[in-house]
């Protein structure tokens, strides 16, 4: 990072985040504490094993955040107004994330000696800089919720996955229960999936599970679950339902495969597929892994019965 030149524009300063509002009388004492530097195009201004000692403003151009590793996709762009390094200026840690220029840029950094000062001089900027705080923090917060989420769910076909039903099913479970009301588990599994790979490719095996998915959360209440067990296998959750409303509901289900001929892929016109399904209700003993055993067994009879079947 360079030393540079710095012509004092007021006016784009003030556009600045940390000046807003910040009277234009003492905005010029605190600039003296601020110095302008240049930064080359990927040149990394903070990284989580150099402890930092500034406040960095951005003036011009931009910059990328990257947690974790700078191999990982980067979670924001820094641009003109934005601020970096502000939590580390304040608590002295090491900074917690790794902030890299993007194209070459120029910052106004504050050296944390001056913190003190600065405060004394312009409440208004104090109030700026934890305004700037809070959006890091709720950002934090979105990240942490969005992350809980893709964690909890199956990439290819948006279905819920294992570690979420493992989750679910002791909620589902509790209330159901208490509630004195039934709980059906459902497993299928598509027929002959290996021979529609070998025939028609994987990448079309792949928008097959897609359409499974697709057609039987269309089907299903919005209390249901579905929820990819595994390969080509799905569990759904049917809570308040008895067994023969949920073989009913399970029935349609099936019958929505059998109807579909073909669909439209981006690879064109693909075969549609069949499913077998095993069901099975809960009983006040049973544990995830007892009734999952039994609508397997049940799915086993459906295969064996030769399968685009339900059996419990
Ligand atoms: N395209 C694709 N195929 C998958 C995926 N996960 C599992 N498979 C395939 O699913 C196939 C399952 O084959 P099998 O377990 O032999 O069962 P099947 O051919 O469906 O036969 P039945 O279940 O007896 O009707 C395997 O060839 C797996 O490679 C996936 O995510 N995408």
């Amino acid at each position: 990072m360079k030393a540079a030149q710095w012509q004092t524009d007021l006016q784009q300063i003030r556009q600045l985040r940390l000046f807003d509002n910040v009277a234009l009388g003492s905005l010029n004492r605190l600039l003296d504490a601020f110095r302008p530097c240049e930064l080359e195009a990927a040149e990394v201004l903070l990284s989580p094993f150099d402890r930092n000692q500034y406040l960095y403003i951005v003036v011009t151009g931009s910059l990328k955040v990257y947690l974790g590793s700078l191999d990982n996709q980067p979670v924001t762009t820094l641009g003109p107004g934005d601020c970096a390094g502000e939590i580390s200026f304040i608590d002295n840690e090491h900074p917690s994330a790794y902030v890299v220029a993007t194209e070459p840029s120029s910052v106004l950094r504050l050296h944390r000696d001056a913190l003190g000062s600065l405060f004394q001089q312009s409440p208004q900027m104090m109030h700026n800089l934890l305004k700037v705080l809070c959006g890091r923090v709720r950002q934090g917060n979105r990240q942490l919720i969005n992350s809980e989420q893709n964690a909890n769910v199956d990439k290819l076909t948006g279905a819920f996955n294992r570690r979420w039903l493992e989750h679910m099913f002791e909620r589902e479970r509790a209330r159901c229960l208490i509630d004195e009301q039934p709980l059906c588990l459902l497993m299928l599994d598509v027929d002959h999936f290996k021979d529609y790979n070998d025939q028609h490719g994987h990448l079309a095996g792949d928008y097959a599970l897609c359409l499974v998915a697709h057609t039987l959360r269309r089907q299903m209440r919005a209390r249901d679950s579905l929820v990819r067990f595994g390969g080509e296998e799905f569990v759904v959750l049917l809570p308040e339902l008895q067994l023969q409303q949920a073989a009913d509901m399970a029935e349609r289900l099936r019958e929505s495969l059998e109807q579909v001929d073909s669909f439209y892929s981006p690879l064109g016109a693909q075969p549609g597929v069949t499913i077998s399904l095993g069901l099975t209700q809960m009983t006040v003993r049973d544990s995830l892994a007892s009734l999952i055993a039994r609508a397997d067994q049940a799915l086993y009879r459906a295969k064996n019965g030769g399968r685009n079947r339900l059996c419990h």
